[in-house]
């Protein structure tokens, strides 16, 4: 028992070790096919045993006037990257859009209700993940409204991924945020900057992408963040991974909503593995760059078959495939 004990806490410094030391050294191709191998490690075998939900019941708390297509991009993708139910929680106006887009996610016109807050506190018992942000707005009190679902979804300890307009509100409220060790962020290159400034007082260095992202990351209480762009830059407060999956040359809108969707489900499925399983990297490490090599590798099939006339719904009909090819074949 004795002898058990001291082995798991001497595994458990080895990965702190291994992790500190490999925070300033690039990553190399050797690195990205040994962080994929541990992104199948997490992936759960399709067996006929399991129940529906099993795999994932994940949400994502955005949908308003302007924006219909972000959070319906990120609920459809978490679905086809194998989670069994996907939930959106949006503005009354943007629930019938969204549910015509798709019977197979479940639409709750709830987010501009007087109490948004207990209708999708009562869901969130059920849910394995929240993605925040994609297609929220900025509109006052939707900010409020998921500021409030938020603090739920930490009291629950619920994995949360923040994007887009939920950035936004982490802008300009970083103790949302802080410490808490199931949040991952990711941020475009403009969102990355905008929180920069709000959090450490000063523009990024760009001219040290890894250096930066890591500086935010630790200032946030060791939260994990991914800098998307033409690399993707990822740290935890103690590691910094990069992802260079070849993807495409196309910018269309929609493409960070896929990776935020992915995300989701990634993060439920690495912290349910724990760290055992992903052995070096932390799983949210591990399940960010998976979202990030999957997004990049559904570029670049799409972008093989349209050309400059891409678009995110191209890409969300390669996730099976772009899936199978990264980690499972
Ligand atoms: N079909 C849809 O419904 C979509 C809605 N979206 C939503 O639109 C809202 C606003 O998102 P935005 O991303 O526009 O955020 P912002 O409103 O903060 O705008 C960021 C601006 O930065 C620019 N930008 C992005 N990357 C850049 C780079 N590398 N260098 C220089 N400029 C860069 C963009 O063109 C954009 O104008 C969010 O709610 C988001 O989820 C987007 O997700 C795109 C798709
Ligand atoms: N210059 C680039 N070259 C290759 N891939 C890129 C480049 N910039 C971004 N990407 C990839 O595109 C995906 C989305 O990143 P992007 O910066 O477009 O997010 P976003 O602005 O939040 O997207 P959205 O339009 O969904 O809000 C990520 O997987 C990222 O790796
Ligand atoms: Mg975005």
């Amino acid at each position: 028992m004795a002898v058990g004990a001291g082995c798991a806490a001497l595994r458990g410094c080895l990965r702190v070790l291994k992790r500190a030391f490999s925070q300033h050294k690039g990553h190399s191709g050797k690195d990205m096919e040994s962080t994929l191998q541990s992104v199948r490690s997490i992936v759960p075998p399709l067996t006929t045993g399991k129940h529906k939900g099993q795999d994932g019941r994940i949400g994502v708390v955005g949908g308003c006037r302007e924006y219909t297509g972000a959070p319906y991009f990120a609920a459809i993708s978490a679905l086809k990257v194998g989670a069994d139910l996907s939930h959106v929680f949006c503005t009354q106006e943007a629930a019938p859009v969204i549910k015509s887009y798709s019977p197979e996610l479940i639409v709750h016109p709830v987010l501009d209700s007087p109490d948004a807050v207990r209708a999708v506190g009562e869901w969130l018992p059920r849910l394995h993940a929240l993605v925040v942000g994609p297609g929220l707005g900025r509109d006052h009190v939707l900010l409020e409204n998921a500021k409030g679902i938020l603090e739920a979804a930490k009291a629950g300890g619920i994995p949360v991924v923040i994007d887009a307009d939920g950035l936004w509100l982490v802008a300009q409220q970083p103790a949302l945020v802080q410490g808490y060790p199931k949040a991952v962020l990711t941020p475009n290159h403009v969102e990355f900057s905008r929180l920069s400034e709000a959090v450490l007082g000063e523009p990024p260095d760009g001219r040290d992408r890894r250096g930066a992202v890591l500086r935010l990351s630790q200032a946030l209480g060791n939260v994990t963040v991914v800098q998307k762009g033409e690399r993707d830059v990822i740290a935890d407060g103690v590691q910094v991974l990069e992802c260079s999956q070849e993807g495409s040359s196309r910018r269309c809108g929609g493409q960070g909503d896929l990776l935020s969707g992915s995300l989701g489900v990634l993060a439920h499925w690495a912290l349910r593995a724990g760290p055992e399983k992903t052995d070096g990297p932390s799983p949210l490490l591990v399940a960010a760059f998976g979202a990030c090599a999957l997004t990049r590798q559904c570029s670049r099939q799409a972008f093989q078959k349209h050309g400059r006339s891409t678009t995110t719904t191209d890409m969300i009909a390669e996730v099976g495939p772009a899936f199978s090819r990264l980690f499972e074949d």
